[in-house]
């Protein structure tokens, strides 16, 4: 077990793969970070929702992060491997090579990611089916989800992809695949994307319901008739062609990987929170939502039992902390709509200006800015008369629509930085809200949630994080390691190496410590994003 100082240089690589960039980290036997490097990989959009990346792009972008995170270290003590990514479908022919996922024939883009809404038309027909399976995934399936994507293909692509598909990965996959040889899946990617039950497995009749009966047919070998759960150790581990190119020694158990959000989760729900004062400390786990905000944001809930939510997925078991069942609320655009509203802007030239002569990102620039015209009322004031609807690209949970678009009300002529400034806080208050709604839905489902722990990309953003805590009414907790998601890949690296026994106790290891909590604003809210209270209690014990 790792984690004693009796067992000196004992190393786990954790691979997480968002949907901007691909990250890696090395991380010791305490579970401390000690190397972290990044990579930004393509992403293309030839026609609009339709949303493709590269497998030969992506695992490049792995082996350079990989390569720069371990060097320096006797490779002897590196010890296992994890890959976590966003669930986008990979498709693959049965020689293993990659196969056009659009019109052009492109077979270099041969992966339809999350985001992306090309299959509406066959999401609206599984959903009209009722299919009991559809239980699972809060009662609507996504069109993010793998089952009307793969629905899309068969339909559109059917000679240049379809016919000649051998497998069809779920990203997590596809990497440890491409590190080991073996094509088992992980029970996470499974679950959570494609209908698979932790209990009964495949369910036939939902496959021929929706005309997909050839993958029943084929006994599922190309979607995966042999299931892991995430840590499992693979085969011989990694082989000795992906050693080469990682840099790293064949052989290192290759662990079944999770998806990114739900490494995440892993990373943080389990964080040492005590000296906070946090009504969640001494009490069950089920009373923490792990929030995992990066371009999109995914709310991370756990139960002893089954909650059925409506619009929220899930539940899912043993999906992410094995023996429980998860309810994974999300929004599908956060990060990306913070940063189309900001980008867009006609002041953001002028901003971009001025946050580079202050060496300063414009998110941080535009806190200040916020503070400086704030005055003497808290910042959330500055958005009593401009709203936004953050739906952007549909309402992932609880409303479950696809079809739900974008809303700013309250806009003037001017277009200065101050309009940019509020239009931003007004655009994280929505989203926040949106969290609001989606824990509401959660607890009138029978979750008891107290406290919030968040991490991802925006997590690093102290408005971001405030607002949270502001609009939820909830302490937020952010651990000490920033790149969570990289400690909840390494901890499956550990198990895959045997020097955990199960993730459990992987994440009582190598437990994170909280570094601060959020006091919450004592608020009430009036119509849309704005107060009618000033704050009763001190907000902030961070580095606003
Ligand atoms: N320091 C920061 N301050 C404000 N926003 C940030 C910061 N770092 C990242 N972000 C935002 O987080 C989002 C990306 O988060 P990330 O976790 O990298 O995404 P992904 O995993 O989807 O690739 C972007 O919208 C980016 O603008
Ligand atoms: O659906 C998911 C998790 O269940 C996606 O993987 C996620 O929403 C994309 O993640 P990120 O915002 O980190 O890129």
């Amino acid at each position: 077990m790792p984690g004693g100082d009796q067992e000196p240089g004992r190393y786990y690589v954790g691979v997480d793969v968002g949907t901007g960039s691909v990250r890696a980290a090395l991380v010791d036997q305490r579970g401390i970070l000690l190397a972290f490097a990044d990579q930004p990989i393509n992403k293309w959009e030839p026609q609009f929702n339709h949303h493709e990346q590269s497998s030969e792009d992506i695992w490049a972008a792995c082996c350079v992060v990989t390569k720069k995170v371990v060097q320096g270290i006797n490779s002897n003590q590196i010890r296992g491997l994890g890959f976590d990514a966003t669930c986008s479908l990979v498709v693959l022919d049965k020689q293993f090579r990659p196969l056009p996922v659009n019109h052009e024939g492109d077979s270099h883009r041969n992966i339809i990611m999350w985001l992306d809404h090309r299959a509406v038309s066959q999401v609206h027909r599984i959903n009209k089916t009722q299919h009991s399976v559809l239980q699972y995934v809060g009662g609507v399936m996504s069109v993010e989800m793998q089952a009307p994507k793969l629905l899309w293909l068969k339909e559109s692509l059917r000679e240049t992809c379809w016919d000649k598909a051998g497998h069809f990965f779920d990203l997590p996959d596809f990497l440890s695949w491409k590190a080991t040889g073996v094509t088992a899946r992980s029970l996470c990617s499974l679950v959570c994307k494609w209908t698979y039950s932790a209990e009964k497995g495949w369910d036939d009749s939902f496959w021929k319901m929706i005309g997909l009966e050839d993958l029943v047919a084929d006994n599922y070998s190309k979607i995966g008739n042999q299931v892991l759960p995430p840590g499992a150790s693979l085969g011989n581990g990694l082989t000795p062609e992906a050693a080469k190119d990682l840099g790293l020694p064949a052989g290192i158990a290759v662990a079944a990987s999770l998806i990114d959000a739900h490494a995440g989760g892993l990373g943080v729900i389990g964080t040492d929170v005590r000296g906070h004062g946090l009504a969640c400390e001494g009490q069950p786990v089920t009373s923490r939502l792990a929030v995992i905000c990066g371009t999109s944001s995914c709310h991370m809930g756990i139960s002893k039992d089954p909650i059925f939510v409506p619009g929220v997925w899930g539940p899912y078991f043993s999906a992410m902390v094995p023996g429980f069942w998860l309810n994974e609320g999300g929004q599908s655009v956060t990060g990306k709509l913070i940063d189309h509203m900001v980008q867009g802007h006609a002041a953001f030239p002028e901003l971009q200006a001025k946050a580079t002569a202050r060496c300063q990102s414009v998110y941080a620039y535009l806190n200040s800015h916020l503070d400086l015209i704030k005055k003497a009322q808290p910042v959330g004031f500055l958005t009593v008369d401009l709203h936004v609807w953050p739906d952007f690209h549909g309402n992932r949970s609880p409303l479950a629509d696809l079809t739900l678009k974008g809303m700013v009300t309250g806009l003037k002529l001017s277009q200065d930085l101050d309009d940019l400034a509020i239009l931003y806080l007004a655009t994280v208050q929505a989203i926040a809200f949106g969290t609001r709604l989606i824990i509401e839905a959660m607890e009138a489902a029978g979750h008891s949630i107290s406290t919030l722990f968040l991490c991802g990309g925006l997590s690093k953003n102290p408005l971001f994080v405030q607002m949270h805590a502001d609009i939820t009414g909830m302490p937020v907790v952010l651990s000490q390691e920033v790149e969570s998601v990289l400690v909840g890949a390494a901890i499956l690296g550990a198990c895959a190496s045997g020097d955990f026994t199960s993730v459990q106790e992987g994440m009582a290891c190598w437990r994170p410590l909280a570094v601060f909590s959020v006091a919450s604003y004592n608020q009430v809210m009036i119509s849309g994003n704005t107060y009618s209270e000033l704050p009763k209690s001190a907000p902030c014990v961070g580095p606003m």
